[in-house]
């Protein structure tokens, strides 16, 4: 038997054990974890951005998945995989264009997460990933190799390097088949889907075990991106849940409480994903923080702003309580997103007192200041990371926020653009 005959029969025989281990004995090989029952989606574009305790909202979360479809760049990927090694759960990247892909975010992710549109033009199936696995063979792979290697060694391989390059990427990669049901969402329009392609539960249904068994898709994105799919969505996910046995089943949009995120893991969802009620947060804490330097007018203690924020909002109406809300497991949203909103704001407060009177010459006295004093938010975040990362997390959102307020430019750990607050 020839060399490509016994590689034909071996990758026969395993194909067929894969096959067999998924549907007859039911085994899980599915690479993506079965507990995740909730995905935080961080956006790196500008407008998007995190509340300044970021860590504590995301220690919740199971997962957390990078991308957007607008103004993401490989450089604002780069800034949130960096802030995101400060959170405690894993995170993922989800790129709308390969070139978002780098060296650096291949590194920090735990995989890749690849889009592919089960009713939208053939761009979003197979067009754009094709481009995508042309810019990894002939860019992307040759040059990381080149990097690492310290030469290009695209004369002793020929092609075969970008090849392998591609292979091994996907190979790595999971796939997202996406059935987009918000025709005015962005994703709808980056995939070209309209009023007239939206399915039926049983088309979905039928588009599903497509994916499953053909794309060996290892997620099933029920996509309402902005908005809330109600009844609809839920038929749409039992009839998924019912016959799909192999891939996981999410569903993503507009989930702001605990009803409609319960609502949809009971239609059968594996897990919710959240956008926009996360980075509203950054927002309203930006927000708390104006008004309590008007209240307290310097720095204050922990329980005293508490005791304010619970005075001056709704605290169940905040984005804080609704973002914690979805996530199911979270015995008592309220609290915990008044001790989070008031842990941000006074750290705000220390860090606006601190502008006033820190050496602000250059950076290194600015961040030699800041490392000598100590924040009452580090025990907080201690608490959901490790004791080094804690420290460094405070002292990196520190110097990076008065480094800002004082002009000071800098290749910041915690860049502050991505930050809602500013002093
Ligand atoms: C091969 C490599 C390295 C990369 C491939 C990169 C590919 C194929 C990207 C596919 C992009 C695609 C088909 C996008 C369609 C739209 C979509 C599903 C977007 C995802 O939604 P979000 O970007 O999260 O939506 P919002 O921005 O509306 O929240
Ligand atoms: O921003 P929201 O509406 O939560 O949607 C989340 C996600 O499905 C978007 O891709």
């Amino acid at each position: 038997m020839s060399l490509p005959d016994i590689a034909t029969r071996l990758e026969r025989v395993t194909s067929t054990a894969t096959i067999a281990g998924r549907t007859l004995l039911g085994l899980d090989t599915n690479p993506v974890a079965a507990e995740w029952s909730h995905i935080t989606k961080v956006d790196p574009e500008g407008e998007k951005r995190l509340p300044l305790c970021y860590p504590l909202y995301l220690s919740h979360t199971s997962a957390i998945s990078v991308g957007g479809s607008r103004d993401v760049t490989s450089e604002n990927t780069e800034e949130t995989f960096g802030l995101l090694e400060y959170s405690p759960a894993p995170a993922f990247h989800e790129p709308s264009d390969a070139t978002h892909v780098t060296d650096e975010t291949r590194s920090e992710s735990t995989f890749l997460a690849i889009p592919e549109v089960l009713n939208g033009d053939s761009e979003a199936l197979v067009g754009t990933l094709g481009l995508g696995i042309e810019y990894v063979k002939e860019d992307l792979g040759p040059s990381m190799l080149a990097d690492k290697l310290g030469f290009s060694p695209d004369g002793m391989f020929g092609d075969r390097i970008g090849n392998f390059a591609a292979g091994y990427m996907l190979q790595d990669a999971v796939f997202e088949a996406y059935i987009i049901m918000n025709p005015d969402s962005a994703a709808a329009r980056e995939a070209a889907v309209t009023e007239d392609d939206l399915l039926t539960p049983q088309e979905a249904k039928q588009r599903a075990l497509a994916a499953e068994h053909h794309l060996e898709s290892e997620v099933i994105y029920l996509e309402y991106s902005g908005t809330y799919g109600g009844e609809e969505a839920a038929d749409i996910l039992e009839a998924i849940s019912d016959s799909i046995t192999w891939s996981r089943l999410w569903y993503g949009g507009g989930l702001d409480n605990r009803e409609n995120a319960q609502a949809v893991l009971d239609a059968g969802a594996d897990a919710v994903v959240v956008g926009d009620i996360f980075h509203d947060i950054a927002t309203e804490e930006a927000d708390l923080f104006e008004r309590a330097r008007d209240e307290f007018g310097g720095p204050a203690e922990v329980d005293a702003v508490r005791d304010w924020i619970a005075e001056a909002v709704t605290v169940a109406e905040t984005s804080a309580a609704r973002y914690l809300s979805t996530i199911t497991d979270v015995p008592q949203p309220e609290r915990q997103a008044l001790d989070y909103l008031a842990a941000g704001v006074s750290f705000a407060l220390e860090l606006s007192a601190m502008a006033e009177t820190i050496d602000a010459s250059g950076r290194s006295a600015l961040s030699e200041e800041v490392r000598e004093e100590t924040f009452s938010l580090e025990a907080d975040i201690a608490e959901v990371t490790d004791g080094g990362d804690a420290t460094e997390f405070v002292n990196g959102v520190g110097t990076a926020l008065l480094a800002d307020c004082h002009g000071l430019d800098g290749d910041d750990e915690v860049p502050p653009r991505h930050l809602g607050l500013s002093l």
